[in-house]
Formats: structure tokens, sequence, C-alpha cells
């Protein structure tokens, strides 16, 4: 292998393979001794290793980057019956991950990620673990699942004994006490929904939260939240650095929103997908049963209509998808009011599923809003579904020979507050077992999830640096257009500007190629129904 880059410096690493750290300029520092200068300073680099065929390893970090002479011990799960039959447990050091497994046989190999999972030898030994867990941001189904199995699988597999739970999210490392977890006491949470731990927007303090880990000797710290919690993570990451700990820090990305780039999918967003299955049964059942019945559903996505998409898919009896990523009208020609009538004469009745963060500028536009926040800097929402409702009644009272009978269904916490399913339970196992096989390993300053299948190492940066969001030119929302039938409401010429700014997007971001074009992007008929 070979580094991609400038000025390489070799590191120990931690499988005593050849992987440069390029432009490290963390000194090794004695452990707790704090450096004067602010963590920014010391932004975290990239960590790139070459290959053959434009093969590229996106690395993350390790506790030897900075603390070089740590000893190893052999993992504790050797001696372990439950794992002694299964062949090949422990992961190969070379093993890594492709973000794109559709090829050309032209194809460079492109990016990949370390592989996820158990290592031959660990950095900790398993009466020197002090592990902590939070949860921040939005509640997300699965959350009781992934603490329950960082607890027991700390337990479990590395005989770790000292595991708190910090309350109340990022806020609770300095203004809390801890909470201990033990297997006993997290045994049935994942039956629940929510977070036993409690969370919190905002209260973000680096500084106060890197005194606490200090303090209290905390050297394994688990943090569970979505975009904004991994940024967090990631200037913590930075920090416990610069102060030389010996203190993995492990992001698990979670949101329903599914917003999070690179990684498959995020737990909970398939319970919630299911969830909103009730709330358009019963809007559908409604539209059926009156004249010109009209549903609305409301659903979560702030910035990205997933949920909406996927639910919509699902359901099969909605006529009308509106998300954030694909702007709408509704005067005129080809616009939704239009089309809202000829579904109704069609059909005598139909079902809208809304994101909350659709259209968002037509209604801030007739509202003459100003922004507002909540405390972590997200954007607040106005009520899109309130909105549309009234805009259609509106519309409709001025045909009296029209009459409608609509009802709006805004099911937007419970789809989010419920337990998570069969499915989120398992998959929130992997992650959190991910996870702390990860942080037992030495690893630091890392996201755990699945790209592709299989469970990878993800540096912050990939992570942070760009949101997901559905690509309108892309198959997936071409397959939604289909099944409703509704209008995508884009002129030609709109279609033509979105090909050129979903270029990057879409070979970034999907397992499209060069050159590949979607069936919308052909689709350039679309200023009417598709
Ligand atoms: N850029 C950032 N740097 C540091 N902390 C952040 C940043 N953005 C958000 N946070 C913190 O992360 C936590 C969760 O963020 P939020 O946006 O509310 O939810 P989510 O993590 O689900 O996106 C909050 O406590 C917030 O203060
Ligand atoms: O009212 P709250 O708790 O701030 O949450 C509302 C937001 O939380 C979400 O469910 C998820 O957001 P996060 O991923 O940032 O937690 C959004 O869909 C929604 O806009
Ligand atoms: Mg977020």
């Amino acid at each position: 292998m070979e580094a991609v880059g400038v000025a390489p410096a070799p590191v120990a690493a931690p499988e005593k393979k050849k992987l440069l750290d390029l432009k490290d300029p963390f000194p090794a520092a004695a452990n707790g001794s704090a450096k004067a200068s602010p963590a920014g300073k010391w932004a975290m680099k990239k960590k790139l290793v070459g290959g053959d065929a434009g093969y590229v390893l996106e690395d993350v970090p390790h506790l030897t980057d900075y603390m070089p002479h740590l000893p190893t011990y052999p993992n504790p799960l050797q001696d372990n019956p439950a794992y002694s039959v299964v062949k090949q447990y422990f992961v190969n050091p070379d093993d890594t991950v492709t973000q794109k497994i559709v090829v050309h046989k032209t194809s460079a190999r492109g990016t990949h990620f370390r592989r996820a999972g158990p290592r031959q030898r660990v950095y900790f030994q398993s009466d020197e673990v002090n592990a902590a867990i939070v949860t921040c941001g939005g509640l997300c189904p699965g959350l009781n699942t992934v603490i329950r199995e960082l607890v027991c699988g700390l337990y479990d597999m590395y005989g770790v004994t000292s595991v708190v739970g910090i309350e109340g999210g990022y806020k609770g490392f300095y203004s809390k006490n801890t909470v201990p977890l033990t297997p006993k006491s997290v045994n049935d949470i994942h039956k629940r929904g929510g977070t036993v731990l409690g969370t919190s927007r905002g209260g973000h303090d680096t500084a106060k939260i890197v005194d606490c880990l200090q303090d209290r000797g905390i050297n394994q710290v688990y943090i569970i939240g979505g975009d904004g919690t991994q940024k967090g993570a990631s200037v913590i990451y930075e920090e416990v650095r610069r102060r030389g700990l010996k203190c993995s820090v492990v992001g698990i990305p979670k949101t329903i929103d599914n917003d999070i780039a690179v990684i498959d999918k995020s737990f909970g967003f398939d319970t919630a997908v299911e969830e909103a299955q009730r709330a358009i049964n019963a809007a559908h059942v409604e539209a059926e049963s009156a004249e010109n019945g009209i549903g609305v559903v409301k659903l979560m996505g702030r910035n990205s209509g997933f949920i909406a998409m996927y639910a919509t898919l699902a359901s099969r009896d909605v006529d009308c998808c509106l998300i954030p990523e694909s702007p709408f009208y509704l005067e005129g020609k080809g616009g939704l009011l239009e089309f809202i009538e000829k579904r109704l004469k069609d059909n005598g009745h139909m079902v809208i599923v809304v994101a909350e963060g659709a259209g968002q500028d037509l209604i801030a536009k007739s509202m003459n809003f100003v922004d507002t926040q909540d405390a972590s800097g997200n954007k607040l929402l106005l009520d899109v579904g309130l909105w549309l409702s009234q805009k259609i009644k509106d519309h409709f009272k001025k045909k009296p020979s029209f009459p409608i009978t609509l009802k709006y269904i805004d099911p937007t916490y419970m789809i989010r507050a419920v337990r998570s399913n069969a499915s989120d339970n398992v998959y929130c196992t992997l992650l959190a077992h991910s996870a702390l096989h990860g942080a037992m390993a030495g690893y630091t300053g890392f996201t755990v999830a699945p790209v592709n299948g299989r469970h990878a190492y993800i540096p912050f940066y990939r992570i942070t640096e760009k949101q997901n969001k559905v690509v309108i030119t892309d198959r997936m929302w071409a397959r939604v257009l289909c099944s409703t039938n509704q209008p995508c409401f884009l002129s030609h010429e709109d279609v033509e500007n979105m090909k050129h700014d979903d270029d990057e997007h879409h070979l970034h971001n999907t397992q499209l190629l060069e050159g590949e074009s979607s069936p919308v992007k052909d689709a350039s008929k679309c200023n009417g129904t598709v």
C-alpha cells in the first residue's frame, strides 16, 4: 500500500500494518497532560492509505496515533465459549469495506472504510475500562436497544463492569451525576420507546465535557445521536486527543430522518416508516368514506424526505408525496391544486403525504415569517400540514359545486416515540457490538454503521460534511412518481439544472456510475404528470 498525500509520517499502527497518518499534527502527550492551544487548531486530519488500482482507505484514528507505546492484550473473546465455535471470529486486519459496490471493469477501486468487528488484540484490560454512554438530539426508536447492547456487550464479551449513563444529552456531562448501568438495570429497556438516559438539544460545551471525562476517568465514550451529535463527538475527540487522553470516542449514528451521509440507513428508520403506515391507513379510510375525501398526513423529515418517500412506497394508498428536496407549487397549470381536483374527479378521494420540511419557502412567503432556531441551531419549521390543509380548503371553498371533506392527521411524534421493531432491534445490537469492538481495539474518533451491508468504522468528517438527501433525479424518487402518478412540478429547464447540480451528489452518494443517467433525468418530459 502507498500513502496518498504529502509528508507521510509513520506511526505505530494498531495491527502492525504500514498505515500512514498524513500530516499528523498531534505530538504524543503524557496521559492527562492538557495543552494550552484550542482543540480547533488540532482539527481532525484525514488518514488516507492508497493501494492498487485507485484503492483508497479512509481510515479512522487509533489511540496509538498519539500514544504510540500503549500495551496490548489478548482479546478475552477468544476464551468465550459462545464464540469459540465461530470460525475466523476475529476480523482480518486488512479487511475493508468498499463505499461503492456497483463498478465497471475499468472503474477505480475507490474509497474504502475499515471493517468493524473484534480484533485479536485489544488496548484495554477489562478492569481498566470506565465506559460512558450518552444519547443526544431527537428521539428515535431503538435508542434503548443500543444502550442495552452496549452495556451487555461490554459485560458479556469483554468482562467490563464499569459502565455509566450520562443523563439528558451533552449537558448531562457537566450538570448531572452519572447513573451506573448494569446488565440487570438495562435488561428490559429495549421494550420501551424513548431513551432511559434522557436526551436534549443544545448545551454542547467541549471543554466541560472533556473535563468530565478526565475527572471521572472515563476512557471509552459512546455518543449516540444524529448529525449534530456527531459534530459534537468530533470536537470532543479532537480535544481528548489534544490533551493526550487514553479515551476512545465513538459515535453511533441516530436519526429517524435517515439524513446521515455514507451509511446505508439509520436505526429506527424502518420502525418509523412502519408506524407511519397506521396514519396513512387512517387517512385513506377517512378519505374513502367521504365525498371528495382528502387525507393529509404530515411525517417527520426536516431536510430529507426519506420517511415520506418510503412510507408512500410502502403504502400504495398515497396519491401525492411532498418532500423538502422537490419544490412544488399550488396554483396554475401543473400545480398541486389542479392535480387534487383531477384526482378527486377520477377517484373520488385522495391521500397526500407531506414531509414536515416540504414547502417551507412557500409558507414563509405567505406568512412574512422570521427564521427561528432550536437550542442546537436547527431551523424551526412552520406547520406545512396545517398550512396545506387550509390552502386546499380555501381553494375548494371558491367552488361550491365541488364540496370536499379534508382530514389532517399529524402523527409526527408518534412515529418516533414507539419502541423499535424486530429488525431495528437486531440492527441496533450489531451497531452496539461493532462500536464496542472498535473501542476495545483502540480505535477512536469514528462513527460505526453499515456501508453496503457491512459494518465499518467511518471517520467523523465523512458523516458530518454533508447530509443525506433524497436525490430527485435518482431512480427511487422516480418510483414514487410512478406509483402515485403525481406531477413532478419541474420544468424542462429545472430538470436540466438539477441534472448538473446532482451529478456530484450522484457519483458520491449513490451507486450510479459516471455517465449513467437515472430515469427521471431522461424523462425531461417531467413538467406534467410522469
Ligand atoms: N456543530 C456542532 N458542534 C458541536 N456540537 C453540536 C453541533 N451541532 C449540534 N451539536 C450538539 O449535538 C447535540 C444534538 O444536536 P441536534 O442537532 O439537536 O440533534 P442530532 O444530533 O439528532 O442532529 C446538541 O446537544 C447540540 O448542542
Ligand atoms: O421537536 P424536536 O424534538 O426538536 O424534534 C423535531 C425534529 O426531530 C426529528 O425527528 C429528528 O431530528 P434529529 O435527527 O436532529 O434528532 C426531525 O424529524 C424533527 O424535525
Ligand atoms: Mg440533526
